[in-house]
């Protein structure tokens, strides 16, 4: 089995979390507040910044060419695609700035940083897997399950589970998988505490903006 299917497996709960969590159901059937959404495209405008960077950091790192290209061919898309997704939400829903990172962003995002500049590049590359696959699982979801009618989301939706984004997820887990193809079980295992720990904070995320989460001082 590769290393990908075993890792999935073990984040499957969160994962299963995650499509019963309110923010995913009610963006699902377009009812979402729209302070939740709109903290959550603010946190995400800075997440997105954060999560480029980690992948230029693995770019950086990666022991070949091929690969090197291919995480800053990664960090570009997050920058150019999903930021300009963001960059209309930010004018549709009138959001003048980013502010400054919520708990949760700002845990998940250092978290990530701090993987892709110090841990082996496996647990780096397993760290910043479930923000591709997580993704695409989510929108492929919501994109089977929602009803028809119009949904204020639904750009947001079709970016997800559209097929461009698609291939960006079977590259990333690709990559994931040769990597892991040459370490030991040990590294594997180690890889797959990263996956699953980037997947908690995937929830947490969701939870973040559904709460419009602050600093508790
Ligand atoms: C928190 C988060 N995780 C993942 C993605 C998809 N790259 C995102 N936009 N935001």
């Amino acid at each position: 089995m590769p290393w990908s299917e075993q890792a999935w497996q073990a984040a499957a709960p969160i994962y299963q979390n995650i499509l019963q969590h309110p923010f995913i159901t009610e963006l699902m059937n377009g009812s979402l507040d729209k302070d939740c959404f709109r903290f959550y495209i603010a946190q995400d405008a800075l997440y997105l910044g954060a999560f480029s960077r980690a992948l230029a950091l693995i770019a950086a790192r990666a022991g070949d060419t091929d690969t090197s290209l291919q995480f800053i061919r990664f960090a570009e898309g997050a920058i150019v695609v999903e930021q300009a997704l963001h960059a209309s939400f930010f004018r549709e829903l009138a959001i003048e700035t980013a502010g400054a990172p919520a708990p949760a962003g700002h845990h998940y995002t250092n978290y990530l940083l701090a993987q892709a500049a110090l841990a082996p590049i496996g647990n780096a590359m397993a760290a910043v897997l479930p923000c591709f696959w997580i993704y695409k699982q989510v929108g492929d979801y919501i994109y089977q399950q929602q009803q028809k009618g119009s949904n204020p989301y639904q750009s947001w939706i079709d970016t997800y589970a559209g097929e461009e984004f698609g291939l960006l997820v079977q590259k990333a887990i690709a990559h994931c998988d040769a990597m892991a193809a040459q370490a030991t079980a040990e590294q594997q295992a180690q890889m797959t505490g990263c996956f699953v720990q980037a997947s908690r904070f995937e929830w947490m995320f969701w939870d973040s903006a559904y709460r419009q989460e602050q600093w508790p001082v």
